[in-house]
């Protein structure tokens, strides 16, 4: 469903003029030729994961890098981007350019969003908010995790006027869920993202062999302890018995029981927009528009949850085809360059949700760190669009890319 002509520009999106984004290029030489001063942060995005372990505690590094079983969906992922090229087209007036898109009524700078990612404050104190607080100032999306380290109040209180999307664990106790939701509407969230992946976590050697659980060193279910309906299943309350808290915590986060028919009651908790995160099969694709939902995130949970898994972008165009009339079909997993956004773009996507990345910039620099991967991303793909004959990313199709070696 593509909706470039849809009303309402947000006030964020609106604040953000297109040229300012390759202008962060010309930015970065000035201050290099004013000033002698360079970025300070990589620019090749690839490198961030190198920049991030210097900084990082072998822990956290090794949870917020690391994937299930072998690594090979980890793997499978950059390959599937690896196995498209770009071919760029010549004179065709580039000189303007419109990358905003809205996305589900949310009006955004460009089809980027922030993915949902749980206990960020293991890699940075300002953690949550300052992510909230990055993307709004660039009028990109922000999806909370429901395993956020700061309750969501605080969050979207960050967000200001940047779009306000939530994403949710369905617990096993539907009063917790319910409440969660409740909560999330309340402090004016207006989109749902729900995760079906992680019915439980992946097999993920890193942590095992560290034995490295966020959740149990640091604020890391913040969301949850402050939530009225998990305090009241707790035998005695978290102050007091913080590790029964977790272990209870851990029971319950999600729910391995759920079928398709569980959906109708979702509708009856949340009266906006629904979408279903980790859809890799056509099929699903196609149940989630029968049940009636708004959008879904073509996604392997950035390789995290089955290894062997195929890559998610190999999933793209196959869900796209069956389904990108209906529904809006976001995209996640492998992203790490404006170049792969353009990929993921012409291959079907309306918006790529982005994870690793900017969970780096926030370990490197907190909030300013976020702030510039996210200018990187977007500098990369207005070059990139423009570089290869688009002057919009309504202009990208299948006809923009070449499958490489076939
Ligand atoms: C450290 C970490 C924590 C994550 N936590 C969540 C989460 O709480 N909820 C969720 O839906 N997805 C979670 N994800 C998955 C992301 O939303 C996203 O699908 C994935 O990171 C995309 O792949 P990428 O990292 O290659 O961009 C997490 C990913 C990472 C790396
Ligand atoms: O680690 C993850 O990938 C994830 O999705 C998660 C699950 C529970 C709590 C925090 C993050």
């Amino acid at each position: 469903m593509t909706t470039d002509d849809a009303t309402e520009p947000g006030p964020a999106a609106a604040a953000v003029p297109t040229a300012a984004l390759s202008g962060f290029q010309d930015e970065i030489y000035l201050h290099g030729l004013l000033e002698e001063r360079v970025p300070g942060y990589p620019t090749d995005l690839s490198a961030l994961e190198d920049a991030a372990r210097e900084v990082l505690a072998p822990g956290p590094f090794g949870y917020v890098a690391g994937a299930a079983g072998t690594g090979a969906t980890l793997r499978a992922n950059r390959a599937a981007f690896d196995r498209w090229a770009i071919v760029p087209r010549m004179l065709r007036d580039v000189s303007v350019r419109d990358l905003s898109r809205t996305v589900l009524g949310t009006r955004l700078a460009a089809p980027v969003l922030t993915a949902p990612v749980g206990v960020l404050s293991i890699v940075h104190e300002e953690a949550e908010p300052a992510v909230a607080r990055a993307a709004a100032a660039l009028g990109l999306g922000s999806v909370l995790s429901t395993a956020s380290s700061t309750p969501m109040e605080e969050v979207a209180a960050a967000a200001g006027d940047g779009p306000r999307w939530y994403q949710l664990y369905w617990a096993r106790d539907p009063e917790v869920t319910a409440s969660l939701l409740a909560r999330a509407r309340a402090a004016g969230f207006t989109h749902l993202v729900v995760t079906l992946d992680t019915g439980m976590l992946g097999w993920r050697p890193r942590d095992l062999d560290q034995a490295y659980l966020p959740f149990l060193r640091s604020t890391g279910i913040a969301n949850y302890l402050t939530d009225p309906a998990f305090r009241a299943g707790l035998a005695k309350p978290p102050e007091e018995d913080p590790f029964g808290a977790v272990a209870h915590w851990a029971g319950m986060f999600s729910n391995p029981a759920l079928t398709w028919a569980d959906l109708a009651w979702l509708r009856e908790h949340w009266d906006g927009p629904v979408v279903l995160k980790g859809i890799v099969h056509a099929d699903d694709a196609r149940r989630a528009r029968d049940a009636g939902m708004d959008g879904i995130v073509v996604s392997n949970h950035g390789g995290r949850q089955v290894d062997g898994a195929l890559g998610a972008l190999a999933a793209l165009p196959g869900v796209a085809d069956a389904v990108g009339a209906d529904l809006a079909v976001l995209f996640d997993s492998g992203v790490r360059t404006g170049a792969d956004i353009v990929k993921a773009l012409a291959l079907g996507a309306e918006a790529v949700l982005v994870g690793r990345p900017y969970v780096y910039g926030l370990a490197l620099g907190g909030e300013d760190g976020v702030r510039h991967v996210l200018r990187c991303l977007l500098a990369e793909l207005d070059l990139t669009l423009a570089l290869s004959g688009h002057a919009s990313v309504g202009e990208l199709g299948r006809d923009s890319l070449v499958q490489q070696g076939v």
